[in-house]
């Protein structure tokens, strides 16, 4: 029986795709695998039976990777699954920046049961006319799941869209449209363009990325939409531009005190991937994941670890090894099973900066003693013998 935890409401579509054999559990204390979507992971005490957890989502930085990594915990996300959902809503903020569409809706509301309604808002309307988005410059900074949807979508919107992503992959290149002007310096994006959407993880290399100086290239009256993390932005900064006039204004997925309630700022509560249709394919991928790798150890979509498959187990044992990229780790496995006389069926090994992963599929079923003669080799950080 596997043990699972949910630190925050996961899609119900999701989880019913776990069998009998799994059950849910009320904490972490005895949970193989935590399923997580926002939460902060920073503070918590991770337990020892703890092997996996699956972000419901795209974003890590709510997670100790590295401490999860160093516990033999690997954790995994859900690349892409709430992309349309985001893209959406991006598409929502450029329009909501365009026009005073909620201060109308909201004077509406302030006037609703008068008689002349009516009258009064062909006369006040004009206080909240704007502009059209077709034919403006959208500058796109990240094109991975999420920033290529939108580019793509701004493009059928009329749009003339720049894009910028100095790692971009494969498979991004291919879903984009050639209609793309692909930016090879982040400035052009500042300086050409009128809309600029912010695309990229949260990390420690991108954490105010966007500052003072990036915003006084940018052309008066841009504005600026983040749908990425808060900490990608100087805010700060931002406000002081929104104040004098530099920006039109900024649309942010994540209310802070900085920024909730103040002049100029859109601040949606987070609502990026707060669709029925991101969540239940965020929680089916986690949940498959979560499944793959406890029954079969095989890893994909990992974030700490890297990804490593041998298809599902068949009927011989497979021990799988977490352990730190250093020489001679296979030499020492291998002799571990050499010394009992087990044969190696098959055996895989990849690695991901500081960490590896390897797998054997060894022709035996009883394999008393190799998980515990393995666990006692130096850098290996975590083992398991399913069969
Ligand atoms: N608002 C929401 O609800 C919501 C939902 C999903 C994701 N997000 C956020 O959006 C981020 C992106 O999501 P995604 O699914 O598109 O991820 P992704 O991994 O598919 O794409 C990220 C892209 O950013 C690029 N990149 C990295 N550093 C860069 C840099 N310095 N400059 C330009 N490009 C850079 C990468 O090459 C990659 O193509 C997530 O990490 C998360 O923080 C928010
Ligand atoms: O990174 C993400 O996937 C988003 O920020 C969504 O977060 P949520 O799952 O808490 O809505």
């Amino acid at each position: 029986m596997y043990k699972y935890h949910c630190l925050n409401a996961i899609s119900k579509s999701g989880l019913d795709i776990f069998p009998e054999t799994y059950e849910a559990q009320e904490t972490m204390e005895y949970a193989d695998a935590v399923l997580v979507r926002s939460a902060s992971m920073h503070e918590m005490e991770f337990p020892l039976c703890l092997k996996a957890v699956a972000r419901a989502g795209a974003g890590v930085n709510n997670i100790p990777l590295e401490a999860c990594a160093e516990r033999g915990i690997v954790v995994f996300n859900t690349p892409g699954a709430n992309a349309n959902g985001v893209k959406e809503l991006v598409i929502a903020g450029m329009l909501l920046a365009s026009r005073d569409i909620m201060g109308g809706i909201e004077w509406v509301k302030a006037h609703a049961g008068e008689t002349d309604v009516a009258k009064r808002a062909e006369k006040q309307k004009k206080e909240f006319a704007g502009c059209e988005i077709e034919g403006k410059r959208l500058g796109v900074i990240g094109l991975g799941a999420i920033g290529a949807l939108v580019a793509n979508a701004a493009l059928h919107l009329g749009m003339e869209v720049y894009g910028y992503d100095p790692y971009l992959s494969v498979d991004s290149a291919w879903s984009l449209s050639r209609h793309i002007r692909h930016v090879k310096d982040v400035n052009e994006i500042y300086s050409q363009c009128d809309y600029i959407t912010v695309h990229v993880p949260a990390s420690e290399n991108t954490k105010g990325m966007i500052g003072k100086d990036a915003v006084q290239k940018m052309k008066d009256g841009a504005v600026l939409l983040n749908f990425a993390r808060d900490i990608l932005v100087d805010e700060q900064d931002v406000m002081d531009a929104l104040e004098n006039g530099k920006l039109k204004k900024y649309v942010t997925d994540f209310p802070n005190p900085q920024t909730a309630g103040k002049d100029g700022v859109i601040v949606i509560p987070h609502l990026g991937a707060s669709t029925e249709e991101s969540e239940e394919n965020c929680a089916k991928m986690a949940v498959k994941e979560i499944r793959e790798y406890l029954e079969n150890g095989n890893i994909r979509n990992s974030v700490n670890y890297p990804d490593c498959d041998m298809g599902k187990r068949g009927s011989n044992a497979r021990i799988t090894i977490l352990h730190h990229n250093v020489p001679n780790m296979i030499g020492q496995f291998t002799a571990i099973l050499a010394g009992r006389d087990l044969n190696i069926a098959d055996l895989t090994n990849k690695s991901r900066g500081k960490y590896a992963y390897t797998m054997i599929d060894v022709d035996a079923e009883n394999l008393e003693g190799v998980e515990k003669d393995i666990e006692k080799i130096r850098d290996v950080l975590k083992v398991r013998i399913i069969s």
